[in-house]
């Protein structure tokens, strides 16, 4: 369930970024005073389209890069004037990003070594960093000898095995199919859970940020769009942006110019209503997705039970109604007029 849970008093990792903006030398503004609150030991995604600021705002938290003004803390220190290596955070990257000529063990120990840790000490780590993802057996082995998914949990160890107050992940699915990727979803928020500490996960993927979030923050242009739970998101989008991106819903102008959301599965093919124009249909694995276009040409979808299209079928190019209850109206903020 996605319900956020009181955090507990051990739980870390609360994250503030109190009025940040990021200008790039050359003007980008790639943060625009952005004002986020995360949680001690809650699973965050920044989600939001190419551009947005999220990658930007996980290096300003990480240290790679220093907010033009504002100020960062977590657990309450001020963390802006700090290194990234003594800022409690942890950045877990993509598997590649494992050296191949280095053992499993040694990979984990890499940045204890860096930091200085005497070898037994940072081998008992790493083991213990290893034994938590369940890869202790595999410690001698190189990471070309692991399966994609062994990859992941090493880069995981490697991420943790600095005790972090908060973990940073950018995009860490991507690279995996589709079977591994469902698997180490799943993994990733037992260890969050488990650890007690926040994770911040940058996706492009509004499913990854659904399943995995207590709290989904969405950007646009560097600032925060909404943030909630992903029901909050998905079932309670407050403006036309966010019903787009979420996915699932359509977006009507009323007369007048006022925007509402309803849910593609609805949103009905009624007698009368909205007049719209099937433009195909799709068979979807539980049902069926009607593409529609409205008058000024809108792009609307209708979801239906196999035993719905059959009770009503329709067919591409049909003049057909579009209908919704009262009770699965979403206002949104602003207005067709705005050009949202
Ligand atoms: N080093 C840089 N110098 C100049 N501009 C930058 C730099 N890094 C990012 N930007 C700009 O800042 C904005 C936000 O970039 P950022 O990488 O944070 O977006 P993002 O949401 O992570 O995008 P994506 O999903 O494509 O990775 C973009 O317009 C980008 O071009």
């Amino acid at each position: 369930m996605t319900t956020l849970r009181p955090a507990a008093p051990k739980a870390r990792g609360a994250i503030e970024f109190a009025a940040v903006t990021k200008r790039f030398a050359g003007g980008a503004v790639a943060v625009d005073a952005l004002d986020l609150r995360i949680r001690a030991g809650s699973y965050v995604c920044l989600l939001g389209p190419s551009g947005c600021g999220k990658t930007t705002t996980l290096r300003l938290l990480a240290g790679h890069e220093l907010p033009t003004t504002g100020d960062i803390l977590l657990d309450n220190v001020d963390i802006v004037g700090l290194p990234p290596a003594r800022r409690g955070t942890a950045m877990m990257f993509q598997s590649y990003a494992l050296f191949p000529h280095l053992s499993v063990l040694d990979n984990v120990a890499f940045s204890l070594r860096m930091r200085g840790v005497a070898k037994a000490a940072r081998h008992a780590k790493a083991h213990e960093a290893l034994r938590l993802v369940e890869m202790e057996t595999y410690a001698a082995r190189l990471p070309a000898q692991l399966s994609g998914g062994q990859q992941q949990r090493v880069a995981l160890a490697r991420a943790l095995v600095t005790n972090p107050a908060t973990l940073l992940l950018d995009e860490p699915l991507s690279a995996l199919d589709p079977f591994l990727r469902g698997r180490v979803r799943a993994e990733l928020k037992r260890f969050q859970r488990e650890l007690e500490i926040s994770f911040v996960h940058v996706t492009h993927s509004q499913d990854e940020a659904l399943a995995l979030a207590d709290q989904v923050v969405l950007m646009r242009a560097g600032r925060i769009e909404q943030q909630g739970t992903p029901e909050d998101l998905f079932d309670r989008p407050r403006t036309a942006f966010v019903a787009r991106f979420m996915g699932g819903h359509n977006v009507f102008a009323l007369p007048g110019g006022s925007l509402i959301a309803v849910r593609c599965d609805r949103t009905r093919i009624a007698a009368a209503g909205l007049p719209a124009t099937v433009a195909g249909v799709e068979y979807t694995g539980t049902g069926f997705a009607v593409a529609l276009s409205g008058a000024a040409g809108e792009e609307f979808s209708v979801l239906l039970t196999e035993a719905a299209l059959r009770a009503q079928p329709v067919e591409p190019g049909q003049s057909v109604a579009l209908a919704w209850d009262e009770a699965d109206i979403r206002p949104l903020a602003g207005s067709s007029a705005a050009g949202h």
